[in-house]
This record gives structure tokens, sequence and C-alpha cells, in this order.
């Protein structure tokens, strides 16, 4: 491939506002062929919105989108994409294979009916009608009629919601033999788990905004967020400006002082701080933060830092895309 090929997407200082909400921020976005790309965010984060954008669905406010070069809204260039949007209707009245076979007939080179019942586990269900599959089957037909016209970009926007752990399973598998295949391949999910099963590269959304883009193993690390809980007989202010704290949270007053939890990135760090400082404690506690959490600390962490600053953490957390090698 020339070194001049548009990437399948890029999206450059994008502002997408509804009424008077800003879904989207000033957002850059560059994904090159080939990628499998797991954009992690919590609810209203815009990660809808986002895809909403490279699809072609809707259009940007402020900045560009570009898909395979063009725009989104041209036809020939959208001929490349399947998409699999949070809720899809399927006809009750027609069997499974009638559904695919109709899809199919939009394209010119389409994947034979069979395969795509093999990838997804519906052989079985072939003379089935799509009102009687259950939910589970009924996203793995949805997710598999994307693949249908063999695109080069797939668009999901949380392809397992509510679905139970196998069918989970069968739909991860599917999605990364197309990836292996060749595809490119954009993901949305609130579950880390997803996010670990299928992407390389994450992206993480909060509040309209890229809070961080990196490799799996790195957004791994910056979500690894703590709770440490605990009474501390004496003054609690100070507490979040301690190493590794990033807010607390949950203040109460109990016998024998302030119960209070501290969000950190670092408990160790936060813990040993705790001791050096002399801080008098009782009834620690430690435990893993959500993901939500963890998302709220990105947040709070981002936002707290002015825009001119030197900002280690959400610099190496939000690179400025277009620019960065990958
Ligand atoms: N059509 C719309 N009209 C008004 N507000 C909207 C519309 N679409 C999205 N929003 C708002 O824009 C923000 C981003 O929404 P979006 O659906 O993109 O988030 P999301 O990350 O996909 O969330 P979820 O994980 O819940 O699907 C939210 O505050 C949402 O309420």
């Amino acid at each position: 491939m020339s070194t001049d090929t548009p990437p399948p997407v890029l999206v450059e200082h994008v502002t997408r506002r509804f009424g008077a909400v800003t879904a989207l921020d000033d957002v850059s976005l560059r994904v090159d062929a080939g990628e499998i790309v797991g954009l992690l965010g919590p609810n209203g984060a815009g990660k809808t919105t986002l895809l909403s954008l490279v699809a072609g669905l809707r259009t940007p406010d402020e900045g560009t989108v570009r898909l395979f070069g063009a725009d989104p809204r041209d036809p020939a260039a959208r001929t490349s994409l399947g998409t699999t949007p949070q809720e899809t209707g399927l006809p009750e009245t027609l069997k499974v294979r009638e559904v695919i076979d109709f899809v199919a007939g939009h394209f010119a080179d389409p994947m034979p009916r069979d395969e795509v019942m093999a990838r997804f586990g519906l052989t079985e269900l072939a003379d089935r009608q799509t009102g009687a599959l259950s939910g589970g089957q009924k996203r793995r037909l949805a997710v598999g009629l994307s693949l249908v016209g063999r695109p080069r970009l797939v668009l999901l926007d949380e392809p397992t919601t509510g679905l139970d752990v196998e069918a989970r399973h069968v739909l991860w598998q599917a999605l990364r033999d197309y990836h292996a295949d060749g595809a490119t391949v954009i993901v949305t999910s609130h579950y880390l788990e997803e996010i670990e099963a299928l992407a390389q590269r994450v992206v993480v959304v909060g509040s309209g905004r890229v809070l961080a883009d990196d490799t799996l193993p790195h957004v791994l690390d910056l979500v690894a967020v703590r709770r440490v809980t605990l009474t501390v007989a004496g003054p609690v202010a100070g507490l979040a400006a301690l190493p590794g704290v990033h807010e607390v949270t949950g203040t109460s007053e109990v016998p024998g002082g302030t119960r209070v939890t501290l969000v950190a990135s670092d408990a160790d760090a936060a813990v040993r701080a705790l001791v050096t400082a002399g801080v008098p404690f009782a009834d620690l506690e430690v435990r893993g933060a959500s993901l939500e959490e963890a998302f709220l600390s990105l947040t709070t962490r981002d936002a707290a830092v002015p825009p001119d600053a030197p900002a280690p953490a959400a610099a190496a957390a939000a690179p400025a895309l277009p620019e960065v090698a990958r």
C-alpha cells in the first residue's frame, strides 16, 4: 500500500453540539488500515456521536471527518463501511438466511451466506424467523450483516451489550477473525473486558474529549484506579494532595473520626505517604475502583490541568493524534 493512501478514518478537530450539549469537543482521531481500536468511555461520553460522524450519519459543527479520504456522506466512500448500531431492527418474519440474502443482494461481491452464518454461529438457525431469535442471536446476526459486504472498515457500537458470556465470546472471535483477514475495526464499549478482548489500541473518550489514546497495556495502567478507604482521627483537608491521590470522596463522620475514600492511581504511594506524614488512621481498606470511577478520575485530572501547563499524565494520555506515527 502506498504511503499516501488515505487512512480509513481521519477526524480533525471535530466539535459537535446538540443544542446546549457539546457531545464532541475538538476531537482528533486517525485510524490506519488494519488497526482494531476500542473506544472506551462512560455513558454520554460521545462515542456514538463520533461513530455517527465517521459513518456520515451526522455532520460536524466544526472540524473535518474523512472516510478513506472522502466525505463520509459520499456513498462511494461508504461502500467500504460496515456498521452495527446499538439497536438494530430486523424484519421479524424473515428467516435468518433470507435476511442475509437480502443484504447480500446489495453488494457485488458479498460474503457467502454460509460463511456469514458459520462465522457468527448461526448455521443451525438458518431457517429460524428473526422474530424468534434470542437477544444474543439477534445481535450476532446484526453484526454478521454488517460484514456481508466485506467492508474494509467496521464500526460497532457496543456490540455485545446485554449478551451472555458465550454469545459474547462467539462475537468477539468473529470480529477478531474478520480483523485478522485485514479489516480495520472500531468498537465502542463501556466494558473494559470487551476492549481487552478486542482492541490493540484504546481511545478513552470522556465528556466529548479524547482523554487517552494508547496501547491496551498503557490504558489498562491508566484506568487501574484504586479506592483507599480509611478512618482518620483528625483533619482530612490535605489528603487530596497526597501522591497518587486524584480525589477524596465519600466523607462521613464515624466514631473515631472521619471515614474518607481516596480515589488513587497509586494506592501504595498514597498509603506510604499517609504513614510518612503521620496521619492517624484506622480501618484501612484498598479496593479496585470501577471503570466509571477510573473515567471520572481521568476526566477530573484532565480538566484540572490548565491548557498551557505541562501535564505529564494528560500529555501522555492525549497525544496530538494527527502527528503521532502509529
Ligand atoms: N440527538 C441528540 N440530541 C440531543 N443530545 C444528544 C443527541 N445525541 C447525543 N446527545 C448527547 O450528546 C452526548 C454524547 O452522546 P453519545 O450518544 O455520543 O454518547 P455515548 O458515549 O455513545 O454514550 P452511550 O455509551 O450511553 O451510548 C450526550 O450528552 C447525549 O445526551
